[in-house]
């Protein structure tokens, strides 16, 4: 598609996603307008300038909560596209504060949904959607007696039989306040669509991570802690539960994806986006040492009861397809030959320049969690996506963005 001239909005262009999105649409000439809170001290925000797209994205205030100020975003802007990408999207604030998190992202997408309906606009939405919306998904992992007990009394109508790759027709057994708004919206584009034929697609992408990335995110948690370690400013890492398998793509590539389906992406219709890889939360840690230049030989619990030689080797990549990488460490996780939890309290990765302490920290762990996600992707390769990135481009973006001094953050 020609985009030279298109009128797009772009709600949460000030987030992670929105400026290289922002970025990605000004290269093929379209007219980008970004939505942005009203704060005192003007519209700009820090990650457009670290974009340096600033002064080329056409910015209005508003706020999802105040329907008054989208119509006059819509009037503003008269978009040919919208993407909707403005929510709270940190998990454990969801359950600290589920009301602010249900109204942006509940209350804010109803409001846009009715701005555009009110106001007669002719324009396709993209919706962020997410695979948080799978949630509780069964997998060979955490397909054991105690672990099934536990997925019936969450969701009792729960078959323990293996999902992952996830497919879009999957059940939702949304697990966090935030994926039970991302339910919503995602319900609420079909509805508006089935109701009104309002043009709508959904995007249900899965963890996308990038230099930029919230700080408070696990990919930065450990990339920011990494480079600190590397230069004596912390003497071991901190984290939460380093078993949970997440689906890691590029940014970059998700953006493209958004621009796919605004394009291509049939009305009515969700796509997963991801790259259909999984990888635990631990080996993004050891994969982060490696390209930090720290040669693993050998993790083991601080108990000293567990031991794994060669956790990093990277053989099996037929096994589940397209771009698989996973480390041994994943390997035995997911075949249930390393126990749920390899350690209690922490573990040590032995490494050539010593010992690193990786401690588990109790209020890093969520009141509930979402055991694995792993994505199937054939509907949207069908529209030409292709997965280009490796987990460690991703890995070597955000260790390279906190290099830099001031970037590197307490968390
Ligand atoms: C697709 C989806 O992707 C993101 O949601 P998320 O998967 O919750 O992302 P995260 O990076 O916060 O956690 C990933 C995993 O990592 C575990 N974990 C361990 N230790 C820490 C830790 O110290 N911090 C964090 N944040 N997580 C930790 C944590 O328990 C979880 O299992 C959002 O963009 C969301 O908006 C979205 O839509």
């Amino acid at each position: 598609m020609n985009w030279k001239g298109k009128n797009v909005l772009i709600t949460g262009i000030g987030g992670f996603v929105g400026p290289y999105l922002g970025e990605a649409l000004l290269e093929k000439e379209a007219i980008v307008f970004g939505l942005v809170r009203k704060r005192a001290d003007g519209l700009k925000t820090k990650s457009l300038e670290d974009k340096g797209i600033e002064n080329d994205v056409k910015l209005i205030g508003g706020d999802l909560t105040d329907i008054t100020s989208l119509a006059n975003a819509l009037d503003v802007a008269d978009p040919d596209f919208i993407f909707h990408l403005a929510a709270q999207s940190f998990v454990p604030r969801s359950f600290e504060n589920s009301l602010e998190t249900q109204q942006i992202n509940c209350i804010g997408t109803v409001n846009l949904l009715d701005a555009v309906r009110m106001k007669d606009i002719d324009s396709k939405i993209v919706f962020a959607g997410s695979s948080e919306e799978y949630g509780l998904v069964i997998s060979s992992s955490n397909n054991h007696e105690q672990v099934q007990k536990k997925h019936h009394s969450i969701f009792p109508e729960v078959e323990n039989i293996p999902e992952v790759p996830i497919k879009e027709t999957n059940p939702l057994r949304p697990m966090s306040p935030y994926a039970v708004s991302k339910v919503y919206g995602d319900f609420l584009m079909r509805n508006y669509y089935h109701s009104y034929g309002m043009k709508n697609v959904v995007s249900r992408a899965f963890n996308h991570e990038g230099a930029g990335r919230g700080p408070m995110f696990v990919t930065s948690v450990i990339t920011n802690q990494i480079m600190k370690l590397k230069f004596g400013e912390i003497s071991k890492i901190n984290i939460g539960n380093v078993n949970a398998f997440r689906d890691w793509s590029h940014v970059k590539e998700i953006v493209r994806g958004y621009m796919l389906l605004a394009e291509k992406g049939k009305n009515g219709e969700v796509y997963n986006q991801g790259s259909m890889r999984t990888n635990s939360v631990l080996s993004y840690i050891l994969l982060s040492l490696k390209e930090s230049g720290w040669d693993i030989d050998k993790i083991e619990a601080f108990n000293g009861e567990k031991m794994v030689k060669e956790p990093l080797s990277m053989d099996n990549s037929k096994i589940f397809g397209v771009g698989f990488e996973k480390t041994a460490v994943d390997q035995m996780m997911l075949e249930g030959e390393l126990e749920y939890t390899i350690a209690d309290k922490g573990i040590y990765a032995h490494t050539d320049k010593g010992e690193i302490s990786v401690e588990f920290n109790p209020e890093r762990f969520r009141p509930a969690e979402v055991p694995i996600l792993f994505a199937n992707t054939e509907n949207i390769q069908k529209l030409g996506a292709k997965i280009e990135y490796k987990l460690n481009h991703i890995i070597k973006d955000q260790l390279n963005y906190y290099l830099k001094k001031e970037n590197r953050v307490l968390f």
